[in-house]
């Protein structure tokens, strides 16, 4: 099935300017359609998550980057533009790695950003959107009845899907998400995973993931950066059952490391930092293999 565009860049570059300039992200032009999880892998320093904010100008509250080339969602651009950036923001919304709830309750946590946009009428329907939100989320069970407790009160797994939800309340039209299982232990990543895979037909996800084995399970379609340029994209089966480029082939199997981590194996099994996001459990890792 050919799905509509979303959102696409063109041509764009990212630098990080400074004593020396870093061209992080370098003349991509990538499409991203609807209704499906597209995950962005890459060895460590590729410009995943410098491609991933630029897609909703997250990267303005920085004083040293400079965008070239342009992000259009829809039809629009969403630099060259008069629509505020929180606008821009809502429309596409992002999730961080570190599940960060803001100091308010469960029920605040999510009506937040509706509050913020106006979206509701009535209180009634501002609970019916906190409950359609926490239940998209797989939360409501664990919640129903302690809506007024802070939100700090929830474990790390509760507090990212209520992120999630606080995210998706507003109606982005994209969700960016930057390794959002990195920080949880496998029982709560496999939570958050399982409730990716229930939305991922009815929003578009842009999902930056260091787990090969994740982006297999998630992923609709899967791009490959190095070094700040996108080397392959394709869908999940036959990116990695049968990948066109050699340098693919060498990441998939292992065999590539980051920019600047000589010592670095950032190959198949790279999702192994801190609390794992692998519900596979699997730590298998590779020797690297430094090439430029
Ligand atoms: N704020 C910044 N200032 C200067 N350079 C930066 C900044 N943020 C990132 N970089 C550099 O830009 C390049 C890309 O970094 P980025 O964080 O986008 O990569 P990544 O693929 O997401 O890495 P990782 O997988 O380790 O999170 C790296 O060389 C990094 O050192």
């Amino acid at each position: 099935m050919t799905r509509q565009p979303a959102i696409r860049t063109e041509n764009l570059s990212v630098t990080y300017t400074g004593n020396e300039d870093v061209e992080a992200v370098t003349g991509v032009d990538i499409t991203f359609p609807e209704n499906q999880l597209t995950a962005i892998i890459g060895p460590s320093g590729c410009g995943k998550s410098t491609l991933l904010k630029s897609l909703n100008r997250l990267h303005e509250i920085q004083p040293n980057v400079e965008i070239e080339g342009d992000v259009v969602l829809g039809e629009s651009s969403i630099y060259d533009t008069d629509d505020p950036a929180p606008e821009i923001r809502r429309r596409i919304g992002y999730v961080p790695q570190t599940p960060t709830p803001l100091p308010l309750s469960i029920y605040e946590n999510v009506a937040y950003g509706v509050r913020l946009h106006g979206e509701y009428e009535s209180s009634e329907e501002l609970d019916g959107i906190v409950e359609t939100y926490l239940k998209k989320v797989n939360l409501w069970d664990e919640v129903h009845d302690r809506l007024d407790t802070p939100a700090a009160s929830l474990s790390t797994g509760q507090i990212q899907r209520l992120c999630l939800a606080r995210s998706l309340a507003v109606e982005p039209e994209v969700l960016l998400c930057d390794e959002v299982t990195s920080a949880l232990d496998p029982i709560s990543a496999e939570r958050v995973e399982e409730t990716l895979m229930d939305l991922k037909d009815e929003y578009t996800f842009i999902m930056v993931t260091h787990s090969m084995n994740q982006a297999r399970r998630l992923a609709d379609d899967v791009v490959f950066l190095y070094l700040g340029e996108v080397v392959e994209r394709g869908d999940v089966e036959s990116f990695f059952q049968d990948p066109t480029h050699e340098r693919t082939k060498q990441f998939i199997g292992g065999h590539t490391a980051g920019r600047g981590t000589d010592d670095e194996a950032d190959g198949a099994e790279d999702a192994t930092d801190g609390a794992d996001s692998d519900v596979d459990g699997d730590t298998t890792r590779s020797p690297a293999m430094v090439e430029k």
